[in-house]
Parts: C-alpha cells; sequence; structure tokens
C-alpha cells in the first residue's frame, strides 16, 4: 500500500501512471481514441471510449505492481467535456461534447448581446464563450428528444469528465466534481463555491443534474471491488491544468505554469485573491484543500503543439515533431516569417472564434524550414501575449518571475528557449515531465497520508535545464512589434 494510481484522461487519449512511495513513475498505460467531428466545428467524443480506454490503461498500470500495492486513486481530466446520463441505467444521452466545440457559437451570442457577459464573468471568472460546459448542457437538454423532462423528473445526471469517472468507477454510487472542474462550467459561482441558481436559471438548467462539489483531495468513494479485484478509494480529483499547477508545485501566489500539449495552457497562482481580468484572461479555481480555495488567472490557447502536427499532417514538411527544431535552426535570419495559427480562432486574450490562420512574410526564398520556425515561434508568441495580460492584471508578478513548463512540446530545446527571449523571463523544464498525472497523484496520496505535505512536496521539485533568455531587448521589441502587427491583421474585424 505505497503507490498511487494517477488516472490521467486527455483529449486524445486516456493515460494511467502509477507513483511509488517516492512520487517516481512506476507503471504506466496509454490508449487513443476516436474523435468525432460531425458537423464543423463540432467535437464529440464516445463515453464508452473514455470509458473503456480508462478502465483499460488503469488496468494494465495497477497489473505491472499488483492491486495490493495500491493506496488511492487520483484523477486528472480533459477539462469543460460535457456528458449527460440516465441516473438509472447510467446510459448518456448523447455523446460527450468536448471543450473544443464550438456549437454554441450563437446560443453565447445572443446571451452576450442581451448583457449577460458582466454578471456571469464576475461569479463564474469565465466568458460566455462555447468553450465551458453551460451553453453545452443546454444544447443536450433542448436537442435530445425527451431530455429536458427527464432532466426536470430528476432522471439525468450531467458531469464533466471527472465526474462521469467517479460515477462509472463507483458503480453509480458517487455523483460528484472537485472545485476546479465545477469552476469550468459557467454554472459555478466561484467567489462563494455554490452553483449558482440564476445562471442555471438563464440557461434552463434544472439544478438537479448538478452534482456535489468536493475539495480536490477529498472523499470521493471507493471502486466497485470487481473493477480491480478489491475497492481502491478515489482521493484526488482536478481539472488536468489545475492538476499540472500542482504538479509542478506552483503553491505561492507569483508562481506560473504553462503546459505545452496540442494547446497551451498558463496558469498563475494568485493566492486566496479572487483577481477579475481586465484583459479577457480567465479567472480560476486553482485548487481547493480543506475547504480553503486557492485562485489562478489562466490564459488558453488552442494551438501549440498542434501548429507543429500541422507541419508534420497537413504540409508534410516533417516527417517527426521532433525534426521541427533543427529545421528552424537551419532557417534563413534575414527572413522573418510569422505564423499565427488560428486554425480555430484564436484564444486569450483574444477570443475571436471567427478569424483563421495566416503567414506573413513570405519571399520567393521561404521554403520549409523558414514556416517551421514561424510556426514554433508561434507559440512563444502566444504565451507573450498571455503573461503580458497576466502582468497587467496583476501587477504582483514580478518582471523575473520564471515560467515552469510541461507537456509533450517542451522537448523542443528550440523552442524554450525562444520561449525564453521573447518572454524576457527564464523557463524551467522539471524533471519529471508528467506533471499533470503527478499533481493528481499527489493531492490523492497527500489525503491518503502516503505523501508529504505541500512544502516538503515543493521542495523536491526538480530543475532538469533552466532556458535563460539571450535576445537583446531592440531585437525583442521588433519581433513583438511584427507579431502584434500580424495578430492585428489576422482578427476577423480588423478594421
Ligand atoms: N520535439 C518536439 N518538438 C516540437 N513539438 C513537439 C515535440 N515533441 C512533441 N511535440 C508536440 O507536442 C504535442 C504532444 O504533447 P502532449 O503533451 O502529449 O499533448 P496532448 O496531451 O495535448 O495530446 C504534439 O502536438 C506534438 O506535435
Ligand atoms: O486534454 P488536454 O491536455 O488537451 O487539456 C484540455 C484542457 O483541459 C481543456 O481546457
Amino acid at each position: 500500500m505505497t503507490h498511487i494510481l494517477a488516472i490521467d484522461q486527455g483529449t486524445t487519449s486516456s493515460r494511467a501512471i502509477v507513483f511509488g512511495p517516492d512520487l517516481a513513475p512506476a507503471a504506466s498505460a496509454q490508449a487513443e481514441f476516436a474523435q468525432h467531428y460531425p458537423a464543423s466545428g463540432w467535437v464529440e467524443h464516445d463515453p464508452d471510449d473514455i470509458w473503456q480506454t480508462t478502465l483499460a490503461t488503469a488496468r494494465a498500470a495497477v497489473a505491472q505492481v499488483g492491486v495490493e500495492a495500491i493506496t488511492a486513486i487520483g484523477i486528472t481530466n480533459q477539462r469543460e467535456t460535457t456528458l449527460i446520463w440516465d441516473r438509472e441505467t447510467g446510459a448518456p444521452i448523447h455523446r460527450a461534447i468536448v471543450w473544443q466545440d464550438r456549437r454554441t457559437a450563437e446560443t453565447c451570442g445572443r446571451l452576450k448581446a442581451a448583457g449577460h457577459e458582466p454578471m456571469i464573468t464576475e461569479r463564474t471568472g469565465l466568458l460566455l464563450d462555447p468553450y465551458f460546459s453551460g451553453t453545452k448542457v443546454k444544447w443536450l437538454l433542448d436537442n435530445v428528444p425527451g431530455a429536458r423532462d427527464r432532466a426536470q423528473a430528476g432522471k439525468l445526471a450531467f458531469g464533466t469528465v471527472d465526474t462521469f469517472l467517479i460515477w462509472r468507477l463507483t458503480g453509480g454510487k458517487v455523483h460528484a466534481t472537485d472545485a476546479t472542474n465545477a469552476a469550468r462550467t459557467l454554472l459555478y459561482d466561484i467567489r462563494h463555491g455554490t452553483w449558482d441558481a440564476e445562471i442555471c436559471a438563464l440557461l434552463d438548467i434544472p439544478m438537479s443534474l448538478l452534482p456535489e462539489v468536493k475539495d480536490s483531495a477529498d472523499e470521493f468513494g471507493a471502486t466497485a471491488p470487481e473493477l480491480f479485484g478489491a475497492p481502491l478509494p478515489i482521493l484526488g480529483v482536478a481539472g488536468d491544468q489545475q492538476a499540472a499547477t500542482v504538479g509542478q508545485a506552483c503553491f505561492a501566489p507569483g508562481m506560473m505554469k504553462s503546459t505545452y500539449g496540442t494547446g497551451c495552457f498558463a496558469l498563475l497562482n494568485t493566492g486566496a485573491e479572487m483577481v477579475p481580468s481586465q484583459n479577457r484572461l480567465l479567472t480560476t479555481i486553482a485548487y481547493r484543500l480543506d475547504g480553503k480555495v486557492t485562485y489562478a488567472l489562466e490564459g488558453s490557447i488552442f494551438i501549440a503543439g498542434a501548429a507543429v502536427q500541422w507541419l508534420r499532417d497537413g504540409l508534410g514538411i516533417v516527417d517527426d515533431a521532433s525534426r521541427s527544431g533543427s529545421m528552424a535552426r537551419a532557417a534563413d535570419p534575414e527572413q522573418e516569417v510569422i505564423l499565427v495559427p488560428a486554425f480555430t480562432g484564436l484564444g486569450a486574450p483574444y477570443w475571436d472564434a471567427e478569424s483563421r490562420g495566416a503567414l506573413f512574410g513570405l519571399t520567393r526564398n521561404t521554403g520549409p524550414n523558414e514556416i517551421a520556425r514561424a510556426a514554433l515561434q508561434s507559440v512563444g508568441f502566444q504565451t507573450d501575449d498571455l503573461l503580458d495580460a497576466m502582468q497587467a492584471d496583476w501587477p504582483g508578478l514580478p518582471s523575473d518571475a520564471p515560467l515552469r513548463v510541461d507537456g509533450g512540446m517542451t522537448a523542443s530545446n528550440y523552442t524554450m528557449q525562444f520561449l525564453a527571449d521573447i518572454l524576457g523571463r527564464p523557463v524551467d523544464r522539471p524533471q519529471v515531465l508528467e506533471t499533470t498525472a503527478k499533481g493528481a497523484a499527489w493531492l490523492a496520496g497527500m489525503k491518503a497520508g502516503i505523501y508529504p505535505d505541500r512544502e516538503t512536496f515543493a521542495a523536491s521539485w526538480d530543475l532538469e535545464r533552466r532556458f535563460a533568455p539571450e535576445m537583446d531587448s531592440a531585437t525583442r521589441a521588433r519581433r513583438l512589434a511584427g507579431w502584434k502587427d500580424a495578430v492585428r491583421r489576422t482578427l476577423s474585424d480588423h478594421s
């Protein structure tokens, strides 16, 4: 009883990692699953794929160490993705609507035009954007035949992916979420820690659908014994970006992390203070421990590693993502090609769903190397936009505070050096890059009493490499001006 199973249910794959007594990974398994795109801008997951890949990977990882070694489970998950199921049968009423899905753009537009956004932002910290769960729940109730009646009769349950997995893992006994996941629904008042009756009424969502909200380290029930051969308590739950914030030990105000996977999500710990954003960032819950909320400012951008996927799968100019760095280094220094990767619109701080990507500065000499460099640099430029907004929203942020990074794309030394250069601040890459799963494991293991307290855990955070800024300030200013001009010309309303 010395290990913790972390379940990391992500957008494109489910992962399970068992962490040992020293918080080092001891076993793991991963399975990808299908993405469904039933219409332009729509993205769905089959709930059974989510469940089956989660169960199979969890069983495979547990088998490597033996179930008797597992003390508890921590769950971390793709956030905002929305499911509704029948309380009696457990059957979902529809496929899961994924966070990337834009089908409720019109509903959001209507609610915005009617002047509801300021009230919603003040209470939830979020914006009226299809990204969040609330309008997706409304869509399901409005469009699945009979759903609203069944919801009104108390027969249905809503959940983000954590809640759905807890329900399935406990054999339908527990309908719960944690505060970080609740904070992404658009239905949760993060100031008071309560579901908001007025917003639910505005979206026509019966409150009987909603799960109980717990701490991020809390008792979420035990798994049905037949699943793993023994009941395992679920003691930690957090949305994946918040779990990464915990895994990176960003426990003090002013500490921040940025995760570079398909997209990029930067979170700045603002402590017990809920900081409203004047710069179109999100205000969210970083974690809730012992009933005490720690808040964060978050910047979300939709395309980071996905730009490299585009080089590989769309343009076919790299055969492997890891080749992009050497191509960028070989690019012509005289050409300043800029890619604005607004493939699905732009996220924070622009929130422009209608814009589409653009390349600037092409000449007859532009080739694959220059385009690869532009793709990698776009990640640095976009992060700078986020950190600029954070600095403006929270002037307490020291201008030389390091950025802790994780996620698949941080393997790219070129990208990390450019990031440090363009931010003008150090970029710290830790030894353990599985920080999301590590955060979930720590929450559960700390609750179980086998992992150390916050301070000791924070002290064990290990640097693998620091990227120090090397670019001179004139070059930096010129490059940033070029980026800002390119974004201006890309925005859908660039009049
Ligand atoms: N060496 C590399 N250079 C540049 N990009 C990379 C490199 N290795 C991985 N990536 C990018 O990182 C992403 C994968 O990161 P990961 O954290 O696994 O993402 P996710 O969890 O969102 O699926 C991919 O988009 C891939 O293109
Ligand atoms: O599954 P990921 O790693 O792409 O993360 C998705 C985010 O939680 C969406 O908000």
